[in-house]
């Protein structure tokens, strides 16, 4: 699984109809995804009055009303998502239609995953910068995606990060994620994350194992998932 942010070209099945009824689906998800996460970090910056963020509060609540028309459970997939072909639109690091990715845009060169994001206020942990766990949040999927695009998917038992500088908000960032060892079922990945303007200077740091789920255990985990 490779968690990629959606392109119009991803998971053609050749149905024209289908194919754009799809893409369709996720032009939308996309911009809704974008329009709250808006939402949020405005929500987050605004030192508007008391007044002004209740009549707020009760205008988000009316317009979110048509989504509740037809919910999934957790055993469901989204029908955006293309799970085999890498697409979740949903993903809380690179999704695009998630309020909570900020996204991480990431592609593969020379066989390290690269990737970009900026973090606004709502990421926040120490005053203008990022949480501790959100590092580790991006770290965790970088090197997991380093582990799936290498052919050697399995799942984080392990996660060691090392915090050397602080992660500044509101600031360009580059992230890192490239595979060191594979032994049997479990795989080594490292990652870093550092500013866009100066990419070697690393200020955090993650060594990540990652082990392959054995076909009785996938089943036991996800057997009851469907589409
Ligand atoms: C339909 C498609 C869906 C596909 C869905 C794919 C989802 C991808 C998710 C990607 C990333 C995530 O966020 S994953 C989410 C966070 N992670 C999790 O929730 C994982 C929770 N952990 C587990 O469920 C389990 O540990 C498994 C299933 C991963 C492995 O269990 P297991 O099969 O019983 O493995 P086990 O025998 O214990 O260990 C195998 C080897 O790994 C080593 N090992 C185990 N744990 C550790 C550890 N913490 N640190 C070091 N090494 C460890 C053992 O010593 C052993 O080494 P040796 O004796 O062989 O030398």
């Amino acid at each position: 699984m490779i968690w990629r942010s959606y392109h119009p070209t991803h998971g053609s099945t050749g149905n024209g109809a289908h194919d754009e009824a799809l893409h369709d689906r996720r032009t939308a998800i996309d911009e809704l995804g974008a329009a709250l996460r808006e939402l949020v970090e405005r929500a987050t910056v605004t030192e508007v009055d008391a007044e002004t963020i209740r009549r707020v509060a009760d205008d988000v609540r009316r317009v979110t009303g048509p989504l509740a028309d037809r919910p999934r459970g957790r055993t469901q997939l989204p029908t955006a998502d293309d799970l085999l072909g890498g697409i979740r639109m949903y993903n809380p690091v690179s999704g695009t239609g998630s309020a909570l990715a900020p996204p991480v845009r990431a592609e593969i060169v020379d066989g390290v995953v690269v990737g970009a994001c900026t973090l606004g206020l709502a990421y926040e942990g120490p005053p203008m910068y990022a949480h501790g766990g959100i590092s580790a949040l991006l770290l965790d999927h970088m090197l997991g995606y380093a582990t799936t695009a290498s052919g050697h998917p399995g799942m984080t038992v392990r996660l060691d990060t090392v915090y050397r500088a602080p992660v500044p908000l509101q600031t360009p960032l580059h992230l890192t994620g490239r595979v060191t060892d594979v032994n049997g079922r479990k795989v080594t990945a490292h990652g870093i994350i550092a500013t866009a303007a100066d990419p070697d200077a690393i200020l955090v740091e993650a060594t990540g194992t990652f082990v392959a789920v054995p076909p009785e255990k996938a089943k036991a985990l996800f057997g009851t998932m469907r589409r």
